[in-house]
């Protein structure tokens, strides 16, 4: 079976996304690692799969390239609302999301953080503010959902940590059942932090837009910045703003590189 394809992504963190709502396209863990694959596959850092869906504009899925599902990807948000247009209700495994289009900028309503233990999920209840386990020289970390789970660590401007070390070991510990994506921030301003992000089932990206929402939150709840906090990443920027109580509003670029075809055959 052909299928059509769209490459698109956000401040570098690159996707592959199909567009099933007409004709449906079947996916499952190992052609999705073959989609991402870079050598033998497209190459990507997320396959997308947009599905009709009832009472929204569409259904959002997400693989990473290990084969694993994501309940969110906020730079694949954008450039699906980008696909499918100012006022868009996206959903996703990990609540619906809208977006606003406004020239070349996007904006997306993430929905609410979650911090309760047992939503990020940790495996045993923990104080998610200040979670009192350490890796390497990294500090107590902040622990949330933002539709899929995240830990902050926040560290001095000057600090060098090793992410593509420390990351897998973090993303694997058993204090998280569902593993996790790992931040590491930088406060560099009253409003702005500088951030890089391990991603579960992906490794170092160039941008993680859940990743930005969690760092931003994290540090409006730890009382470090005041919000709209821009986000820095290696890709870019983003801005965040999240109020307690409120949800949280994600805006930044979406670019779209070429529409391609292949064959699902080629990747099962
Ligand atoms: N690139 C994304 C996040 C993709 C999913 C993540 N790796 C997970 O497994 O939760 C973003 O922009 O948010």
């Amino acid at each position: 079976m052909r299928f059509a394809f769209h490459k698109m992504h956000g401040l570098g963190n690159d996707f592959v996304v199909i567009d099933a709502r007409s004709a449906p396209v079947v996916i499952d863990a190992g052609v999705a690692r073959g989609i991402c694959d870079r050598r033998q596959g497209i190459g990507c850092d997320q396959l997308i799969l947009i599905e009709a869906a009832d009472g929204a504009d569409a259904a959002m899925r997400i693989w990473n390239p290990d084969g694993s599902e994501a309940g969110a990807c906020g730079n694949a948000s954008r450039c699906v609302a980008m696909l499918l247009g100012d006022g868009a209700a996206i959903d996703t495994p990990g609540g619906r999301i809208t977006a606003r289009v406004a020239g070349d900028l996007i904006e997306i309503d993430m929905g609410l953080p979650r911090f309760h233990w047992e939503a990020v999920p940790l495996a045993y209840p923990l104080d998610t503010l200040d979670v009192p386990v350490g890796w390497g020289d990294l500090g107590h970390g902040t622990a949330l959902s933002v539709g899929n789970p995240h830990i902050v660590f926040f560290v001095a401007e000057d600090a060098e940590v090793d992410l593509a070390t420390l990351g897998p070991l973090i993303e694997h510990d058993a204090l998280f059942p569902e593993r996790i994506n790992v931040g590491v921030a930088r406060v560099t301003g009253s409003s702005a932090i500088r951030l890089d992000v391990w991603e579960r089932g992906a490794g170092l990206t160039r941008a993680c837009g859940t990743g930005a929402c969690a760092a931003a939150v994290a540090a409006v709840r730890r009382r470090l910045v005041n919000g709209p906090v821009t986000v820095t990443l290696p890709g870019g920027d983003l801005e965040i703003d999240w109020t307690p109580g409120t949800s949280i509003r994600m805006r930044g670029p979406a670019t779209h590189v070429f529409t391609g075809e292949a064959d699902l055959g080629a990747f099962a």
